[in-house]
């Protein structure tokens, strides 16, 4: 398999540095960047990123990339083989061609993305909790979510590789070698592809259109030089545009001289920035910040009004086509406005508070008649303003359910679990420089917890009776 090359030398016989050898090639390849910005590992949040270098205003053009600089499974050298084996390279990611494209790619000297992918020699820079010990995981993000996302995750790269990908590279000896690609690579390449690559969005169809053709699938992922060099807020001011023949990156609000450009990766709670991308925001900083409550706590929370055997059928009955209902493992998710799945929760707290006449009623009619208008006070009615004048055995439901998720994250535990004691995470993310002292993961982790047991604090007060 092809090693590193040298690296490309200037006049003077001085080798470039790896980000002039990317600028050069994007002039090769027709990437125009505006004079207006520069790539910097300096004054930016997290290594590179993108700084102003003048005033820039809402809608002027930061660079344009045209679509053939672009890498996936279409423009990599091993486009024809990909599309002639699409068939046994289906997976439930959809990622495998694209993996596929960037094992040959990363490894390949000759590679016409090499001056791209030498930006990132190793993955060493790349942190998810996938590549935390699952100890440390469960430790730090107990009650967050991600422990359970990410076992999913690693569950599903070790098939994906076994079954998918290690047969077809064994099947082209003259593209792959199983001991250069291993597993270990294609995890690394994997966290690249969930914190580097960019989907671009379906084109929009009319109702009538969508019915007849079912949900299209997404489309798959894709690298696109430049545009990963931005970094993240949910304050952003820039956004990347698609068009026919090439992308652009646009700025969506003014940006002052010196100041960073940052772009989206999507409204993402800290729990998803962290599983997808490694970093949080700042605490309070991400205004999409959410929390969820599992449905399950709902139920466990219903149970404790239970005072007869009757009530108890009634509620096993009531649960037992909730279930039906709902996908298994639903969760409400509650944002810093309020709930954001808000006619799904109605509808759970309408079936768990109904008396045993209102629930045979129901039944006999199948269900409630659909009511369009309903949908505005509905999520007038679970927003932070309209919660504390809810019914009050609907806020009592809420109310326990999020005291029950509060206790997920360990308060209850024996000697308290890292994530567990809330005087503690609070008393750190108050001080900056105790915050300072913790290493990145821990940082990271309290950012997650903290803010959602922000969000639930809050809805407790909201619903309290
Ligand atoms: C698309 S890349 C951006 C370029 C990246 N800074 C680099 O040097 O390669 C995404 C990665 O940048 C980092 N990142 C992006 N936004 C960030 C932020 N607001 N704070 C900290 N790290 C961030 C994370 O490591 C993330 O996985």
């Amino acid at each position: 398999m092809a090693t590193e090359a040298k690296r490309p030398k200037v006049a003077g016989g001085s080798e470039l540095s790896p980000l002039q050898d990317f600028l050069q090639w994007c002039d090769r390849v027709c990437l125009v960047l505006s004079s207006k910005v520069c790539v910097s590992k300096e004054g930016t949040v997290a290594e590179y990123g993108m700084l102003a270098k003048d005033n820039i205003e809402e809608g002027e053009v930061l660079f344009t990339i045209p679509r053939s600089a672009l890498l996936h499974q279409g423009t990599t050298k091993i486009s024809a083989l990909l599309e002639k084996e699409r068939a046994s390279l289906e997976s439930p990611s959809g990622w495998v061609p694209l993996l596929l494209a960037l094992l040959y790619e990363y490894t390949s000297s000759q590679s016409h993305w090499k001056p791209y992918l030498s930006l990132w020699t190793d993955f060493k820079a790349l942190d998810h909790p996938m590549f935390w010990s699952k100890e440390e995981r469960d430790r730090l993000l107990r009650g967050t979510g991600i422990p359970e996302a990410v076992d999913t995750d690693l569950a599903n790269i070790q098939r994906e590789y076994t079954d998918v990908v290690l047969p077809f590279i064994t099947k082209h000896p003259d593209l792959w070698n199983p001991d250069t690609h291993t597993l270990e690579l294609y995890k690394q390449l994997v966290a690249f592809v969930m914190a580097y690559s960019f989907q671009e969005p379906q084109e929009e169809e009319d109702d009538e259109e969508e019915e007849e053709e079912g949900e299209k699938a997404a489309n798959p992922p894709m690298m696109v030089p430049m545009a990963d060099m931005l970094n993240h807020v949910s304050n952003h001011n820039a956004n990347l545009e698609f068009t026919p023949d090439s992308l652009k990156m646009v700025c969506v609000r003014p940006i002052h001289k010196g100041e960073e450009v940052f772009n989206t990766y999507g409204q993402m709670a800290n729990w998803q920035l962290l599983h997808m991308y490694g970093f949080t925001e700042p605490y309070q900083s991400n205004s999409n910040d959410t929390a969820d409550i599992p449905i399950t706590n709902l139920y466990k929370a219903a149970t404790q009004g239970i005072q007869s055997d009757s009530d108890r059928q009634l509620l096993d009955e009531q649960w037992e086509m909730l279930c039906e209902m709902m996908q298994e493992k639903a969760a409400f998710v509650f944002g810093k406005q309020g709930c954001l799945t808000d006619t799904e929760l109605h509808t759970v707290l309408k079936v768990l508070c109904m008396s045993k006449e209102e629930f045979a009623e129901f039944n006999d009619n199948e269900g409630w008649e659909e009511d369009e208008e309903e949908d505005e006070k509905i999520s007038l009615a679970f927003s932070n303003e309209g919660l504390p004048g809810l019914k009050a055995s609907w806020k009592g439901l809420i109310h326990e359910a999020a005291r029950l998720t509060v206790r997920s994250y360990g308060d209850d535990q024996e000697g308290k679990r890292e994530g567990g004691d809330v005087d503690r995470d609070k008393a750190l993310i108050e001080n900056m420089v105790a915050l300072a002292g913790l290493n990145s993961r821990r940082q990271n982790a309290l950012q997650v917890r903290y803010g959602q047991k922000s969000i639930l604090h809050r809805l407790m007060a909201l619903t309290q009776s």
